[in-house]
């Protein structure tokens, strides 16, 4: 029997220790803020960053929405995050990725202050995951360690393959399964855009991660039976209905469904704990800033 891991329910009960550990910090009259920044007009980049919103607000975080004109020059954007650098009531911050190819990625994740960048990608905090002392580990490979665990998947020993090398998923996610402790020590393989022969690595594997932002690349024939699929890509294809599109993962699920051990769906798998773990990234942050202890498992 295949399970369908359901990923709203798993990012739930991390949303309660949230409010958990926000009532902690209430106690000491310490507020945690996230503030996000949005310098796009994507529709899908507007959507996380209201989601986002909508999480503080229903977990006792303070929070604080920024919009930029896509078109303005970068220095905006820096001047912004200075700003909020500065900000005591801020304790995390993050700009909502891709910004405008104008902006250079890298000099906006290097000018937020590590102790508030929630979303784990300053350098300081990537050499801090390597070097296995991680602050703040990146959101959406966080929580797939969040689902492997909740749903009792060993990583010890396993063999594991990532599909895809982006910074936001595909390297830190490659980091943290090669750690030593829970949720790590596994034989981890990295394949991308150049890979040769990817059905065979992929079909070697006991946990596939997909996130290579290819809709359905990954089928049944490129798995093995009892495969853990976790499916970390969420495309809009465009679809004959009100909203004109519908979501679809770098996993073809139906095909895969049956032969794998346990799969997570698109939507409701991956996604809802990258909303998770921001959430507990941000507490971790106001802890952190405010010497105030919390409980974050
Ligand atoms: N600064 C960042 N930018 C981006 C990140 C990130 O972690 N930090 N990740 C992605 C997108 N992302 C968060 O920003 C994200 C993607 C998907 C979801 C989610 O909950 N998806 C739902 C479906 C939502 C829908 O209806 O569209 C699901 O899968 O069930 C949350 C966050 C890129 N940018």
């Amino acid at each position: 029997m295949t399970t369908i891991i359901d990923g709203n329910d798993i990012a739930d009960g991390i949303r309660a220790e949230v409010s958990a550990c926000t009532d902690t910090l209430a106690e000491s009259d310490v507020r945690p803020g996230l503030a996000t920044v949005l310098m796009s007009d994507d529709g899908a980049s507007e959507t996380y960053v209201s989601m986002k919103q909508r999480a503080c607000e229903e977990t006792g975080i303070a929070g604080f929405h920024h919009e930029i004109d896509p078109e303005e020059p970068a220095e905006v954007l820096f001047d912004r995050i200075e700003e909020l650098n500065a900000d005591p009531t801020v304790h995390g911050i993050l700009v909502q990725m891709p910004v405008p190819d104008h902006v250079d990625k890298r000099e906006v994740l290097e000018r937020i202050d590590p102790v508030k960048d929630v979303d784990g990608f300053h350098p300081e905090n990537v050499g801090r995951l390597v070097a296995g002392n991680a602050r703040f580990k990146p959101c959406t490979p966080h929580g797939v360690q969040k689902i492997l665990a909740a749903e009792g998947i060993e990583t010890e020993g396993k063999d594991a393959v990532v599909v895809g090398r982006s910074d936001i998923v595909g390297k830190p996610m490659a980091n943290l399964l090669v750690q030593y402790g829970e949720g790590g020590n596994a034989t981890t393989t990295v394949c991308h855009s150049r890979t040769q022969n990817l059905a065979e690595k992929t079909r070697n594997a006991d946990i596939v991660i997909a996130a290579a932002g290819v809709p359905e690349m990954i089928d049944g024939e490129m798995i093995q039976e009892g495969a853990t699929v976790i499916d970390v890509g969420i495309n809009r294809v465009d679809a004959d209905n009100e909203k004109g599109y519908e979501l679809v993962g770098d996993v073809n699920f139906d095909s895969c469904r049956e032969k794998a051990g346990a799969i997570t769906p698109v939507p409701g798998g991956v996604g809802p704990l990258t909303i998770a773990m921001l959430l507990y990234n941000t507490v971790k942050a106001a802890s952190i800033q405010s010497g105030v202890s919390v409980n974050l498992p």
